[in-house]
C-alpha cells in the first residue's frame, strides 16, 4: 500500500524546510526526505561551518595586523586546525538531531534515504512508495563534473570543511567563491595556497575593479593567484597530487580542491519516471518554479537553478513555492537585489548591477568609488585592502549597484541591499542617521 501525502519534499536544506513547514502549518500531510544528515548544505557543509572557520581566521589575521598598534604578541597568534574543527563541529553536530526534533514537533514525517521518482506523483525512498499531490525538488547542488582528467582525485568543499589536519600545500582549481574562501582561511592557518583560474576574470560576477584589489591583496599575503591557467588533469604523485595546466605548467599539492562550480543535484531522482522535463542538466520550470511537464512538481533553491546558488535565493524560492502551493499558482521570484559576499579576508560584498552589467543594459548612471584604507573605521582594523564602488542613477536617484571590499563589508552591504531591493533613492539613503562610528556611518562619505 502506498503512503498518501499532500507534499513530499526532497531535501532538508533551507528550501525544503521552509516549504515543508509552511505546508504542514496549513494542515497538509507532509513528508520530508534526505539521503544525507538532516540540515542541508548551508548548515552542515556550507555557509555556517565556513563562517566559523572564517571568523577565527579573521581574528588571527586581525591580531597580526594590529601588532605594534597597542597589541602585544599578535604576530605570534596561530591557528590550531584540530581545535578550530572541533569548534566548527560544536555548530554542525547538533544540526541533524535538532531538525529531526523540529519535524517531529511539527508533525512532519522525516525519512532518511535517497528519493527517486516512480511516477508523476510518486517517489520511492528506503523501500517505501510515497504518493503525493505535490512533490518539491529541493535536492541542492553538487560539484560539477569538469572535463579534467583525474577529476575524481579532487577534494570537494565538503572534504575541506571536514579536514582533520590542514595539508601543507593546497591547490584550488577555479577562481570562484569556494577557492577564494578556502584559500584565505587556509593561508591564515599556515598553508601554502595557489588558486588556478581559467581566464582573467576570477569571481566573474563581482565588480572587477574590486576583484583586482582582492587578487592583489591575496598575492600580497602569499596566496598564488594564477590567471589564464586552465586545469587539464590531476594525477597522484607519491602522497600528494600534481595538477597539470593546459599551458604545460604543473602544480604540486598535498590537496587539490574542486572550486569549479556546482550544478543542480538531479541525477539520482529518475526524473524521466516522474515526467519532469530537464534540459542540459537543469529542470525546465515555468516562472512559478513549477515543472513545465508535470504540474504536481515544483522546485526551489540550488536544484531549481533559477537564481544564483545562495541561501537567500533558496529562502526566496521557498517562499514563492509555498505561496503557489497554498494560495494558487500566481507567484514568481524576483531576484533583484540578491546580496552576495565572498568571505575572503577582507570580505568582498556585492548587490545589484556591476558597472559592466549596467553599461550592457544601456543605463544612465554615475559611479562613485574610492579607496577606504584611510577611513578611520578601516585604519583601526589595520586592514590595507578596502574600497567601494557605487552605481547611482543620476541626480540622487536609485542605487543600481553597490560593491564593497573591506572590514564589515558583509554587514554594510545589507544597507545597500535594502536600497537596491526597495529602489530607495541615494538621497534618502544619505539621510540615514547611522550610529557613529560604525561601518554604516561610512555610507554618507561614500555617497558624498
Ligand atoms: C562551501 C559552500 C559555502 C557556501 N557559503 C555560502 C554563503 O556564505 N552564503 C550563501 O548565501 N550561500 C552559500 N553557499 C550556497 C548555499 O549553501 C546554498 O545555496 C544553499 O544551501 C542551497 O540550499 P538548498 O535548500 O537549495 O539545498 P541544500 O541545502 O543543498 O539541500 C539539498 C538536500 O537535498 C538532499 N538530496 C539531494 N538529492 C537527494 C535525493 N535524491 N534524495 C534525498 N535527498 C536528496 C541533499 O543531501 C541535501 O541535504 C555555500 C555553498 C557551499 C558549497
Ligand atoms: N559565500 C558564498 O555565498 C558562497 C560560497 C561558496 C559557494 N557558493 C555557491 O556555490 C557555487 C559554486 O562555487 P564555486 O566556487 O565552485 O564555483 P564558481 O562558479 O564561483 O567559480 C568556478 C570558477 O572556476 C572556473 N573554472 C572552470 N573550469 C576551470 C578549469 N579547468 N581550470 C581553472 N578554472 C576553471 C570558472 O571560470 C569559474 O569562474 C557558487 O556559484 C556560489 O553560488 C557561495
Amino acid at each position: 500500500m502506498p503512503d498518501l501525502f499532500d507534499l513530499v519534499a526532497i531535501g532538508t536544506g533551507v528550501a525544503a524546510n521552509a516549504v515543508a513547514e509552511r505546508c504542514r502549518a496549513a494542515g497538509w500531510r507532509v513528508v520530508i526526505v534526505d539521503e544525507r544528515a538532516f540540515g542541508g548544505t548551508c548548515a552542515l557543509r556550507g555557509c555556517e561551518p565556513k563562517k566559523t572557520l572564517w571568523t577565527v581566521a579573521e581574528a588571527a589575521d586581525r591580531a597580526h595586523r594590529l601588532t605594534d598598534m597597542g597589541l602585544v604578541g599578535g604576530d605570534r597568534v596561530t591557528i590550531d586546525w584540530p581545535s578550530l574543527m572541533a569548534f566548527k563541529r560544536s555548530f554542525t553536530d547538533p544540526v541533524p538531531e535538532r531538525h529531526a526534533r523540529a519535524y517531529a514537533k511539527a508533525g512532519i514525517e522525516a525519512i532518511q534515504g535517497s528519493a527517486r521518482f516512480v511516477g508523476p506523483n510518486a517517489v520511492e525512498v528506503a523501500g517505501r512508495r510515497l504518493e503525493a499531490r505535490h512533490i518539491l525538488i529541493a535536492s541542492g547542488a553538487k560539484p560539477a563534473a569538469p572535463p579534467i582528467q583525474g577529476a575524481e582525485l579532487l577534494a570537494t568543499s565538503d572534504d575541506y570543511l571536514a579536514l582533520e589536519r590542514l595539508p601543507r600545500r593546497l591547490v584550488m582549481l577555479g577562481g570562484g567563491y569556494i577557492s577564494f574562501e578556502c584559500a584565505h582561511i587556509a593561508a591564515r592557518a599556515g598553508a601554502e595556497v595557489t588558486i588556478l583560474h581559467a581566464d582573467d576574470r576570477p569571481l566573474a560576477h563581482f565588480e572587477q575593479d574590486l576583484v583586482r584589489r582582492l587578487v592583489e591583496h591575496s598575492r600580497r599575503i602569499g596566496i598564488g593567484v594564477e590567471l589564464g591557467c586552465r586545469a587539464a588533469a590531476v594525477e597522484r604523485a607519491g602522497e600528494g597530487f600534481v595538477v597539470a595546466v593546459e599551458d604545460g605548467r604543473r602544480f604540486e599539492a598535498d590537496l587539490a580542491l574542486h572550486g569549479l562550480g556546482r550544478v543542480p543535484n538531479l541525477e539520482a531522482l529518475d526524473l524521466v519516471s516522474g515526467n519532469v522535463a530537464v534540459e542540459k542538466g537543469r529542470l525546465r520550470l515555468d516562472r512559478h518554479l513549477r515543472s513545465i511537464s508535470n504540474p504536481a512538481v515544483f522546485a526551489a533553491g540550488d536544484a531549481a537553478g533559477q537564481g544564483p546558488q545562495l541561501t537567500p535565493v533558496a529562502s526566496l524560492d521557498a517562499d514563492v513555492v509555498a505561496r503557489n502551493l497554498l494560495e494558487g499558482c500566481t507567484h514568481a521570484p524576483d531576484y533583484t537585489g540578491v546580496t552576495s559576499v565572498v568571505f575572503a579576508i577582507p570580505p568582498l560584498a556585492s548587490v545589484g548591477l556591476t558597472e559592466e552589467a549596467a553599461r550592457g543594459q544601456g543605463l544612465r548612471f554615475e559611479v562613485k568609488q574610492g579607496d577606504m584604507a584611510g577611513y578611520q573605521s578601516v585604519r583601526r582594523t589595520g586592514e590595507p585592502a578596502a574600497a567601494f564602488k557605487l552605481l547611482l542613477e543620476p541626480e540622487g536617484g536609485c542605487v543600481l549597484g553597490a560593491h564593497l571590499l573591506g572590514p564589515q563589508a558583509e554587514e554594510v552591504i545589507n544597507l545597500f541591499a535594502l536600497a537596491v531591493r526597495l529602489r530607495l533613492p541615494a538621497r534618502d539613503l544619505a539621510r540615514m542617521l547611522s550610529a557613529y562610528p560604525s561601518g554604516g556611518s561610512n555610507i554618507s562619505s561614500m555617497l558624498g
